[in-house]
């Protein structure tokens, strides 16, 4: 559905990309990395929004590259940036239906009641007629979800879609995902948890390179014999329980009983966060 072949981008001297050969499968892909791994810059390639300067990338079998493959692209997009802000004096209702009509959704009765639905699958029915200048961060981040599935799109693009929402929030858009129509999804984050919540299949980035592609659970083979419950330990805590803190140390401890990890503490493990 997705495939980059040694994609790099730079910006200036500094590399986000770093040959970056990847194929990402139909259904939802997580992406996830540190801060600055370069997650913003590969989600705003698939978007459409820029050309990396080396490599190749295909979606749903087109080449953003070319202009028209690009514009094929544009319309069977959607996308969720990561700074993304409504305009201020639009009404959640106008904002989204807005978008709709720039993606070219014709008939105003059909997508009316498409905005609505959208609308109250983000849970922000009973504000839709307020401006979008006087809501929260969640609530922004919802309407950003609802724009960004308005259009019913085959490739969905969504970049930390969670940040900021209350954990009730955050369980309404795992089941706002899973119910997606899009042929191929790919969502980006740093909270491990929503990943394997939605996706079978979930990527990691680290300074702009591919460090791991497969299944979330197969993240936690990082963290295998490396977790430890006691106050003695040196290490990560990554978690404090009834009898001491879980840590991560930075090799197994032979002797010691070590616990099963989970996807986070592989994730931890692998990211270099538990050495
Ligand atoms: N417009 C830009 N100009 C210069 N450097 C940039 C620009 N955008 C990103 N970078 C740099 O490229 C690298 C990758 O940034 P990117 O935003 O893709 O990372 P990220 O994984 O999305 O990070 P975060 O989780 O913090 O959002 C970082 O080192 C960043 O400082």
């Amino acid at each position: 559905m997705i495939s980059l072949t040694n994609v790099t981008h730079r910006y200036g001297r500094h590399v986000a990309l770093r040959n970056l050969t990847l194929d990402l499968p139909a259904g939802v892909s997580g992406l996830l990395g540190p801060n600055g791994a370069g997650k913003t810059t590969l989600l705003r390639a698939l978007a459409t929004l820029h050309q990396p300067q080396d490599g190749e990338i295909r979606i749903l079998g087109l080449n953003p590259a070319r202009a028209p493959e690009r514009l094929a692209l544009r319309r069977v997009l959607g996308y969720l940036p990561q700074d993304f802000t409504p305009y201020p004096t639009f009404t959640a209702f106008e904002f989204v239906e807005y978008i709709a009509i720039l993606k070219g959704m014709k008939r105003p009765a059909e997508r009316r009641t498409r905005v609505l639905e959208v609308l109250a699958g983000v849970g922000l029915e009973g504000v839709a007629h307020r401006r979008a200048g006087g809501f929260s961060g969640g609530m922004r981040r919802r309407l950003g979800i609802a724009q960004a599935i308005v259009n019913r799109p085959e490739l969905l693009i969504v970049d930390e879609p969670t940040a900021g929402l209350d954990p009730a929030e955050r369980v309404r858009f795992r089941h706002l995902l899973a119910s997606t129509e899009a042929r191929v999804a790919v969502i980006s984050t740093h909270i491990v948890e929503d990943v394997t919540a939605v996706a079978p299949q979930v990527s990691v980035l680290l300074g702009g390179e591919l460090k791991y592609q497969g299944s979330p659970q197969g993240l936690t083979d990082y963290a295998q014999g490396r977790v430890y419950v006691g106050s003695d330990l040196s290490g990560t805590v990554v978690q404090l329980t009834d009898v001491g803190p879980r840590v991560l140390t930075a090799d197994p401890l032979p002797g010691l009983i070590a616990c099963a990890p989970t996807v986070e503490e592989g994730y931890l493990a692998l990211a270099g966060r538990g050495a």
